[in-house]
């Protein structure tokens, strides 16, 4: 089906890529398709009520977001529990969302989404009323994104470097993990609460999750000898974490989490501060996601 109108999201900083031509060829791919179109260009400061100005005062048919998981997740929170679906064209140093939904990462691929696609149904959770789309957790990885966050370099290998810092000196922290089908209550090096799979490094900490089940996994991975770090990290970029006799998966639809220790958290990449209490709950397929179609749609 093609959407006869579009708005786009562009993040003009987003994966440190210039985008001056890619808004050429969404100019001239829409008017070779008919499509009425507007590009809103993000400036860093209240983008989200600017959209939210721009959506009221015109239905789109979709929405697409140009930039990372940060452009992504804005322009989701706005479009949750509405029928207008979301569009990726993945251009950031993180693309972790359009990964786990298979959007084309190669930018050409992606756009041909414009009118190739087909629209699917994704759940999403909220974290103390906060949108989650993809991934949120507590502990190391929540350290690390918060001081990836503070830094001025960006890129991988930057991640990559305060992690590895990071971890010389990280000590697992308590918490209590209240669920509707398990309860935990004990140390963990980090927690995810994952409606996706995989962070956009690639590291995928919840192998079986699936999007649109209407179920939601907490992935623990539990404290370890310095001696299986190798170990679990190699399980993380191979899709087998779940195998980690060090780590632990609850599946579930409601959760409490009792952040014990106050430890670091962050929701989608973007570090947050909440009290002891973490309450998630699923929206089951609350959010309208346009994906490539099958070659024979
Ligand atoms: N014009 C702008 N100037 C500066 N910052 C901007 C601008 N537009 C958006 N931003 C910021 O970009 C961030 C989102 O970036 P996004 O995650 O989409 O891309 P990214 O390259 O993956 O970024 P990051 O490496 O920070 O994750 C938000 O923090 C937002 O405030």
């Amino acid at each position: 089906m093609l959407h006869s109108s579009l708005l786009f999201v562009l993040n003009p900083i987003s994966g440190d890529v210039e985008k001056a031509d890619l808004e050429e060829d969404i100019k001239s791919l829409c008017n070779e398709h008919g499509i009425k179109y507007k590009i809103y260009i993000t400036t860093g400061i209240n983008d989200e009520e600017q959209i939210k100005i721009i959506l009221d005062e015109y239905k789109y048919e979709a929405v697409y977001a140009i930039g990372g998981d940060g452009t992504v997740s804005m322009v989701a929170s706005l479009l949750i529990g509405t029928s207008i679906p979301l569009g990726i064209i993945p251009l950031g140093s993180g693309n972790g969302l359009a990964k786990d939904l298979g959007i084309p990462q190669d930018t050409e691929e992606a756009l041909q989404l414009l009118h190739h696609h087909i629209v699917g149904n994704i759940d999403t959770l909220t974290l103390n009323g906060m949108p989650s789309i993809h991934l949120s957790d507590l502990g190391f990885n929540a350290l690390v994104v918060r001081r990836f966050c503070e830094g001025d370099t960006r890129g991988p290998g930057a991640y990559a470097w305060i992690a590895m810092q990071e971890y010389l000196s990280y000590e697992p922290k308590n918490y209590r993990i209240e669920t509707d089908t398990e309860n935990f209550e004990g140390l963990a090096f980090m927690v995810t609460i994952a409606n996706a799979n995989a962070f956009g490094s690639n590291a995928n900490i919840n192998p079986s999750g699936i999007i649109n089940d209407g179920r939601f996994e907490i992935c623990l991975i539990e404290p370890f000898p310095r001696s299986a770090a190798l170990g679990i990290l190699y399980k993380l970029y191979t899709d087998s974490i779940d195998t980690s006799v060090f780590s632990r998966t609850i599946t579930c639809t409601r959760a409490k989490i009792y952040n014990l220790e106050n430890e670091v958290v962050h929701i989608d990449g973007e570090p947050v501060d909440f009290g002891e209490e973490i309450e998630v709950i699923i929206h089951p397929k609350s959010l309208r996601v346009i994906l490539p179609a099958d070659d024979e749609d």
